[in-house]
């Protein structure tokens, strides 16, 4: 942990310009303020994670008891809230994994993030003990995200499983992430089973969600488990499912060890600490380990299972899931979807993951430069843990020396900046989400410079000429939305209104729509969620998938201060709404530049047009105003603190530009 210097007046603010915008806009849910109950569930969270509880107990589990066919791998997958944590706290107890007690609620959800938001972000592993009809079975249980912008853990979750337990809200029904979870384990081939929760509320109707699950899914109703993961209703006929319908790992002990690292955690202490999935073989403390991905041999420290907490145990098996600890301090070293071998005993590599697909993109810098070090450590570190974030060297006039990050969504990127700021103690400038554009480039010289004919732009300062491009083209997803019928006509409106084109349209039951809509992704990574809820008094529920790319009649939008241009809030748009965005941003800078000696035009220009201005009337901020009378050593010192001020300024043509007014600039773009 660190704790940076000179934080001044942004200690302890989310100081991001992206997610003060998107909290004023409802976008994030607001963090709630911690209640009786969070409290409770704090204070049981923190004793079962507590320190003490971590220590190595010195009694390791003996795990050559499970054989291969007394083992099963299980992900709980589901919509956002249907209730795969409250089904994983009942699963634990009713192993004994942990006690029953009042104050089990969400025990898998470990982040601060997750808790105070109430969702799950990371997917997390707990390995239960179960008997069933005098058998010993060991049950690995992956809980999941729900939300879209986590979709990567759940896919990369399925890789170490043979089945997966799919949750369905009795009241709900089958919502936008159900479709897409499912279509996620049945590519994967895993075995699922359909589990309608919540049937103790009182609208549930878990007759109707499993004729829904059989329309949709093509699954017989009679395969549904109904269940109250709350009260415990039927969650054993769970477990027993789990035994009878998912087949254990297809694995062989006696082959030489190969384990896939699906996931990893930085301890500051041990240094990474790799979850595997053993595909064949052994693995023991003192073993020589070889990473496919380095070709660098450690030497394994310490291996065992997560029950929910770090149990050391003698070996791991194939087919197990586990923990791995071999002294890997390096990012570079701890490649989630690696595959570890043996050393001198190399195996093919498992095929590993597809890299992550950023949907936005975004710059990070620190709040003061001599932070850069420390949050570069933090990033490195957190990126570990969230694979799925990439990260590119950038800088700014204005914000000094960053990054340039891409997130699945904007919920990813304001979780990334909550954990660095309650994980590692960072405070950082978040700049305006843009999505990846791509330019096909007709200029010799930039096809030179760039050595490819198509380029994709991550920060909008890149934004290549029209003359030298054949086209632009802007990224497109694939939108599933389900909703009441009632709601289908104001639904459909807010879909043209995004540019977006229908694709289909079924009932999924007598009084339930799913539409599928291709949408410019820059027309949803904003509000789009927020106003489709809105219209819908929150019944409808929207996924998103990768759909390519698109012809898009792109611009870049200069904004300029007296004539001059101002780097950093170069913005690229689609033409049809260059003026309003433009407009915005010109308003917003009135409003915050200080007034100055000389009048100032703030004009948004596409090209050599200019579409929006405003000016800013001339000023001399007096600061002796308030000093009457002749005391000279005052009127010095304030003399001295405005000449200090104006350091922290930047200077385009003539014009001071406090650093706060890009802040205030950058956050419009987000709330147009
Ligand atoms: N009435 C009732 N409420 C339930 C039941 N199961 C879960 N809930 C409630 O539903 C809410 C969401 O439950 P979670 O277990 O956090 O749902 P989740 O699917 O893990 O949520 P994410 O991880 O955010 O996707 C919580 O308020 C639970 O108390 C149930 O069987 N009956």
């Amino acid at each position: 942990m660190w704790t940076p210097v000179g934080r001044g007046r942004w200690h302890g603010r989310a100081l991001t310009v992206w997610a003060a915008a998107a909290a004023h806009r409802g976008l994030l849910e607001p963090r709630p303020t911690p209640t009786r109950e969070a409290a409770a569930k704090s204070r049981t969270l923190d004793r079962l994670y507590s320190s003490a509880d971590r220590k190595v107990t010195p009694e390791k589990i003996d795990l050559s008891r499970f054989s291969v066919e007394n083992i099963r791998n299980f992900s709980i997958i589901a919509h956002v809230d249907h209730g795969k944590s409250t089904l994983a706290d009942r699963l634990l107890e009713l192993t004994g994994t942990i006690d029953k007690t009042k104050n089990n609620k969400q025990v898998l959800d470990k982040l601060q993030v997750e808790r105070e938001r109430g969702i799950t972000v990371k997917a997390q592993t707990a390995s239960l003990f179960y008997n069933c009809e005098g058998k010993q079975y060991l049950l690995n249980l992956i809980d999941t995200p729900g939300h879209v912008d986590f979709s990567y853990e759940v896919s990369r979750s399925l890789s170490a499983c043979q089945g997966v337990l799919l949750v369905v809200d009795a009241n709900e029904g089958i919502q936008a992430q159900t479709v897409a979870n499912f279509f996620l384990a049945f590519e994967a081939q895993l075995s699922i089973i359909p589990v309608i929760n919540k049937v103790d509320l009182k609208n549930a109707d878990p007759e109707r969600v499993e004729k829904q699950i059989e329309k949709v899914f093509d699954i017989p109703s009679d395969e549904c488990i109904k269940i109250s993961a709350k009260l415990g209703t039927n969650v054993e006929r769970v477990l027993q499912a789990v035994i009878e319908r998912i087949p254990p790992p297809k694995v062989h002990r006696k082959n030489p060890f190969k384990a896939l690292v699906f996931d990893s955690t930085f301890d500051q202490y041990r240094g990474v600490i790799a979850n595997v999935a053993l595909f064949d073989g052994v693995v023991s403390k003192g073993d020589k380990i070889v990473s496919a991905h380095t070709k660098k041999t450690y030497e394994v420290n310490e291996v065992g299972v997560l029950n929910p907490n770090e149990q050391p145990a003698h070996k791991l098996y194939a087919g197990q899931v586990g923990y791995l600890i071999a002294g890997m301090k390096d990012v570079t070293e701890a490649q989630i979807g690696d595959t570890l071998y043996l050393h001198k005993q190399p195996v093919e590599p498992l095929p590993g993951f597809k890299s992550a697909k950023p949907m936005v993109f975004a710059g990070m810098y620190p709040i003061d430069q001599s932070e850069y070090n420390n949050l570069k450590s933090a990033v490195e570190k957190l990126t570990i843990n969230d694979s799925s974030v990439t990260v590119h060297r950038d800088s700014s006039l204005a914000l000094g020396a960053g990054w340039r990050l891409g997130f699945l969504g904007l919920l990813h990127m304001e979780v990334f900046n909550q954990r660095l700021e309650q994980e590692y103690n960072a405070s950082v400038i978040l700049t305006t989400p843009t999505v990846p554009y791509k330019a096909v480039l007709s200029s010799a010289k930039l096809i030179k410079e760039y050595r490819e004919k198509e380029i994709t732009i991550i920060n909008p300062a890149q934004f290549p000429d029209k003359s030298k491009v054949t086209e632009y083209l802007e990224p497109v997803v694939l939108g599933t939305i389900i909703t009441p019928d009632e709601y289908t006509g104001k639904v459909m409106m807010l879909c043209q209104a995004r540019r977006a084109v229908q694709k289909n349209m079924m009932y999924i039951d007598q009084n339930r729509v799913m539409l599928k809509y291709l949408f410019p992704l820059n027309e949803i990574v904003v509000d789009f969620y927020d106003s489709l809820k809105s219209l819908s008094s929150g019944y409808a529920s929207f996924d998103y998938e990768d759909a390519g790319y698109q012809t898009a009649e792109l611009v870049k939008m200069d904004i300029l201060l007296n004539g001059n241009p101002v780097e950093e809030l170069v913005t690229i748009v689609h033409k049809d709404k260059a003026h309003s965005v433009g407009k915005a941003i010109c308003e917003r800078l009135k409003d915050s530049l200080p007034r100055q000696l000389f009048e100032i035009a703030i004009q948004a220009a596409v090209g050599s047009k200019i579409i929006a201005r405003e000016t800013v009337k001339a000023y001399r901020k007096n600061v002796l105003a308030k000093c009457y009378g002749g005391d000279i050593t005052r009127k010095m010192k304030l003399l001295k603190r405005q000449a200090e001020g104006k350091k922290k300024l930047r200077k385009i043509g003539n014009i001071e530009v406090p650093k706060d007014a890009f802040i205030k600039v950058l956050k419009t773009q987000c709330d147009k």
